[in-house]
């Protein structure tokens, strides 16, 4: 943090020093990866906010817990509207949908805001919040989670042609959780169909996902035609799979129900629902729309989870000790770990674990980097400070997550190291036994991996459940080994800087076998 404290501040907003005016601090954005990590992190002031601007841009940067908590978690504040255009970009949807979420005057509640002029079938963010509603109810997540577990566990049988009882080398452990996280999961929600029609899909999707940050800028295209290339050879994938859906549907013999929570060839009953509201926009989800929502659907549920998976399983084979320390916790949790093995387990016994959601908190403190915008509904004040209508704002969870508020009294955890703990309280019970908790109370604000508000990620359970279930079924069915110097780690990969999880920039070698059946 900023040494400054907000006492110093006025009641106007303050501005982060530059040197060139006009351009003030067009240079450090435009930089993105380092350079505006440690600006950010450089000028921000703990409660309170300091301004940004350059060209094209004019951002409040809010830090401190109490202050984030207290502005994103009213109803005062809006998705920004100036991420409208990284639609295109990123997804490759057109103009028109573009200038349509940009003019999405609407808000997300069931009634329009008064005053707004929106075609009723155009709230794109308000459908955004019915479809994700739908995905993640409770009956598909009941469809979604057990589909995943099987998909993981087929995965893990199918694998003894490459990995015996022998121990073999691998290059990356990266790679090696990426692809097996992007066909389990997404077979799990879109149905088998989507990488069966498009075999390439999942080598095009990483090369489409490196250049994201590319695609979200405004830059001549001409710069990295192969950043366009990947990205429309996922849009050919997403159409050829939609076509087929429809065709599919309608020469079913069965009659789907219209709330089935799964459809054989939609995938999640959600998606084939999701239809109707894209039928309801009058011409604006044509058929390269529907193949732009159907890339940032499947970006969204791919990009952040599968590298947040790899850091977890990393974290815990470099950290001493605490690979043994899962096992007995999983062992102790389902009676034994070949209960993994024999496909005798709740997915919830996990996810409810003290010391595995500590460790899932851990490893999201500390390699989401995201950058949460939101636009100003109507003037009002945060703290001293009053916040003009439509100005845009922003969170980083970076900033948040890495200061001395995270280090703990006795320094051994600084908030730059992994500890696994540092998300479980101890507590004495009734009888006055010990008991370790893991806990977020008080985190508010301030452990963000998800953003807060309106528009927190509404993937968090699913991605969370992922996250947890595929390391314990890795570690119950194989033993790693890091090849990698000790105490060594990649570093994360700041390019993609306010994307979210950060990807690994090194590969990390490695050696597997599979586990004797005790
Ligand atoms: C570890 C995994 C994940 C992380 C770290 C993550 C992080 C985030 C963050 C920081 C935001 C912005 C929230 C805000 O502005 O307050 C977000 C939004 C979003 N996420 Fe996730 N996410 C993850 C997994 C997922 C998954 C699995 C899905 C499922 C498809 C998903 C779908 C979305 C969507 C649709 C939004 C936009 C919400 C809105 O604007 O209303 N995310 N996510």
């Amino acid at each position: 943090y900023s040494k400054l404290k907000p006492k110093q501040f006025g009641e106007t907003l303050p501005t982060a020093p530059y040197l060139f005016p006009v351009f003030a601090h067009t240079a450090t954005f435009a930089a993105g990866d380092e350079k505006l990590a440690s600006a950010l992190k450089r000028y921000a002031v703990s409660e309170a906010p300091i301004r940004f601007r350059g060209i094209g841009f004019n951002f409040v940067l809010l830090s401190g817990k109490d202050i984030i908590r207290k502005a994103l978690s009213t109803a005062n504040l809006d998705w920004n509207k100036i991420s409208a255009p990284l639609f295109g970009g990123m997804f490759g949807g057109s103009e028109a949908i573009v200038h349509a979420l940009q003019h999405d005057n609407s808000g997300i509640g069931a009634k329009p805001y008064p005053g707004s002029n929106v075609h009723p079938g155009r709230r794109l963010l308000r459908n955004q919040i019915l479809f994700f509603s739908d995905a993640f109810s409770r009956g598909s997540l009941d469809e979604l989670v057990p589909r995943f577990v099987k998909n993981l566990q087929d995965w893990c049988a199918e694998s003894s042609s490459v990995v015996g009882s022998d121990w073999v080398e691998k290059p990356d452990l990266y790679e090696f959780v990426r692809d097996i996280l992007f066909s389990c999961s997404v077979d799990s929600f879109f149905g088998k169909n989507l990488r069966q029609l498009n075999p390439n899909l999942d080598k095009d999707f990483w090369e489409y996902d490196d250049n994201i940050s590319f695609l979200a800028t405004p830059m001549p295209r001409w710069l990295r035609p192969n950043a366009i290339k990947a990205r429309d050879r996922c849009h050919d994938s997403m159409k050829r799979w939609r076509e087929h859906a429809v065709n599919e549907s309608k020469s079913l013999s069965l009659q789907v129900p219209e709330d089935a929570s799964w459809d054989p060839v939609w995938g999640l009953g959600a998606i084939r629902r999701r239809n109707k509201l894209f039928d309801a926009t009058g011409g604006l989800l044509d058929k390269q729309n529907r193949a732009s929502t159907d890339l940032a659907l499947l970006w969204a549920l791919t990009s952040n989870v599968i590298p947040a998976s790899f850091w977890y399983l990393f974290e815990v084979l470099a950290s001493d000790g605490l690979l043994d320390r899962t096992r007995m916790e999983i062992a102790h949790i389902l009676g034994g770990l070949n209960a993994i093995n024999e496909h005798k387990f709740s997915p919830a016994d996990l996810t409810n674990s003290d010391l595995l959601q500590s460790i899932y908190a851990e490893t999201l403190r500390l390699h989401v980097i995201a950058l949460i915008t939101r636009s100003v509904k109507k003037e009002h004040h945060i703290g001293k400070w009053l916040f003009p209508k439509d100005q845009a704002i922003i969170v980083s969870s970076h900033v948040e997550h890495m200061n001395e508020q995270w280090d703990t009294s006795d320094e051994k955890h600084p908030c730059t190291a992994f500890s696994p703990d540092r998300f479980l309280t101890h507590e004495k019970n009734e009888s006055g036994e010990r008991r370790t908790k893991f806990s977020l109370d008080g985190r508010q604000g301030q452990w963000i991996p998800f953003g807060l508000g309106e528009h927190m990620c509404p993937g968090r359970h699913f991605a969370k459940q992922e996250m947890i279930i595929n390391f314990a079924v890795l570690i119950s069915t194989f033993d790693f080994e890091l090849l990698t110097p000790k105490n060594w780690r990649p570093e994360d990969n700041l390019s993609r800087y306010g994307f979210g999880t950060q990807q690994p920039k090194q590969k990390t070698p490695f050696r597997i076998r599979k586990r004797a059946v005790k």
